[in-house]
Formats: C-alpha cells, structure tokens, sequence
C-alpha cells in the first residue's frame, strides 16, 4: 500500500465497491459511507423509470426531436403500469421505498433478499416475499436491481420472461454486459435502463450506449441538489466525529475492525 498513514476512506454517498474492502480490511482501515442519504432519490428515479419504460417514452420523445408523428409506433409497446408486476432484487431501504411509492400504482409487488422484512411492514406495503430469486425473475414484468454488488450478486440474471423491462441503478456488473446488449437486439430484454456503468465514466465506444431499446444515464439517479446536501452534511459530520475521536453512526461502517458489513459480503 503507498499510502502508509491511510486511516480512513469515506464515501460522500451510497455504494463503498470503488475500494478493495477485503484488502482494507485486512490493513485495519474503516471504511464508511453516509448510509441513507440518497435512497429517496434513488427509489423515486426508479419509479420514473418504471413509468417511462412502461409507455415507451424515450421513442416518443425521440420521434418529436427528429420531427416525426407516428402514434401507432409508439402505443404497441406502451402499457399501464396497474395491474404489472413488478419485482425488486433487493428489499433493503431503497427497494423497501420504492415498493411503498409503488403501492399506489395497484400492481403486484414482490421481492428477494437475503432477508425477509418484518412481517408487519410486508403486510403493510403488500409485498410477496422470494427466497429464491430464480422463482421470482420469471414471474416479473418488470426487474429492478437495488442490491450492492458483491461477489454473489455478480451477473445473477438469466431467468427473465421474454421483453422484461429492467431497471439498474445498483451496480453495472450484477448483469453480463455482452448478455445485455444481446438481449436487448434479440428482445428477450424489452428495454433495459441502466444508470450504472462499467466501467465509469463509460468510454465514447462502450457497447450499451448503441444497443437498441435501451434508457441509459450517466450515474444521475442519486446525485440530486437534494442528495447532495445530505451526502455533503453526513461526510463533515463524519468527518468532525472522527477528529474528535468520536464513533460514526453505526449503520455507516462498511469495514470496521477488520470486519465488513454483512450487506456486503
Ligand atoms: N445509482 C446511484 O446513484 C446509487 C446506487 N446505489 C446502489 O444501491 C444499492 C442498494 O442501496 P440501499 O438500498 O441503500 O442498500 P441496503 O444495504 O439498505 O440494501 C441492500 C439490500 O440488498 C440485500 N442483499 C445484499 N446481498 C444480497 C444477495 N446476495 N442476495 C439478495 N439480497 C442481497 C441486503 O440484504 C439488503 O437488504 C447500493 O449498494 C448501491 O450499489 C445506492 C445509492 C445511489
């Protein structure tokens, strides 16, 4: 390691994979992130997404740009979301949002995660519960990826219903890029987007920005005026606490001790 007298890394956002966490671990450094801060921006980009993708918005967009009017071009791919359903991989704060902003939409909720929500909450938000992701991928009319990629979330996809629409903002590598861009030409992938990147910045050549039936963003979907000032503030929090000797808020170690957070293993 060069850099000798390293003590800390933190990170003024959501998503600690930029850093080698077994290899921090091992040199006894803390890692931590401002845990929170941008899952409302995150999960209500998500649910934008799901609508656009549903009416197949981005072509009608793109007809209006490039002078044209083709209604029927556009409607037989556009749907109402009520009545879809929607499954998140990953039911932790931003899928558990996204499911509640979902809930008025009347569609059919699931998830999968290593863990299962308090039965209260899963009531609450009327959100089927799968162990197995392999069970629910098929039964989804649309996918959104809100787990962090770790070395089992790493291209877990391949059971999807042909023209499924999937939503990423998590992380580029939990999908196979050349499946990706496959899918999306063969249509087994309805349209697929992605505000994650591998690697990033994307090089002016990287195949998803040329595949068909794609709504890629550059890493946009947390980074709003409003994220910034919460991720802004919990860094200088961090920041103080740590020149006073003080502890983080707990939910904001990712490696601690020599240890790394469970979410991330
Ligand atoms: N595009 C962007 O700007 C942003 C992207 N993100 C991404 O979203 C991810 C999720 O964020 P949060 O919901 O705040 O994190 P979180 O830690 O609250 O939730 C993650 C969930 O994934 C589950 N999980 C982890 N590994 C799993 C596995 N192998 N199988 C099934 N479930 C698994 C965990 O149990 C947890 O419930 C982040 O790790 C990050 O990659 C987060 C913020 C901004």
């Amino acid at each position: 390691m060069k850099a000798k007298n390293l003590k800390l890394l933190l990170t003024a956002g959501i998503g600690s994979v930029h850093i080698d966490l077994h290899a921090a671990a091992s040199a006894g450094l803390t890692v931590a992130e401002v845990t929170g801060s941008n899952v409302v921006s995150v999960a209500e980009d998500e649910l934008m997404r799901i609508l656009i993708l549903m009416r197949n918005f981005v072509p009608g967009y793109n007809q209006v740009i490039n002078g044209e009017w083709n209604i029927a071009g556009i409607s037989y791919r556009a749907h109402d979301l009520q009545g879809k359903t929607i499954g998140t991989m990953g039911g932790g704060r931003i899928g558990k949002l996204l499911l509640q902003r979902l809930k008025p939409f009347e569609c059919n909720l699931l998830y999968h995660d290593r863990l299962q929500m308090e039965q209260a909450v899963e009531k609450e938000i009327g959100a089927k519960y799968f162990e197995n992701l392999k069970e629910m991928l098929p039964k989804c009319d649309v996918i959104v990826i809100n787990t962090p990629l770790t070395e089992k979330t790493r291209g877990m996809f391949n059971k999807e219903k042909k023209g499924v629409l999937i939503v990423n903002n998590a992380r580029a590598t939990i999908m196979e890029r050349q499946a990706v861009v496959e899918a999306t030409e063969n249509g087994h992938i309805g349209v697929y987007s992605g505000d994650v990147w591998d690697p990033q910045p994307a090089a002016k050549d990287h195949s998803w920005r040329y595949m068909p039936n794609h709504a890629m963003t550059p890493h946009i979907s947390g980074t709003t005026m409003d994220a910034q000032v919460r991720y802004a503030a919990g860094t200088k929090d961090m920041l103080e606490r740590y020149f006073k000797g003080e502890d983080f808020p707990a939910q904001n170690y990712i490696v601690k001790n020599g240890e790394i957070a469970p979410q991330y293993l």
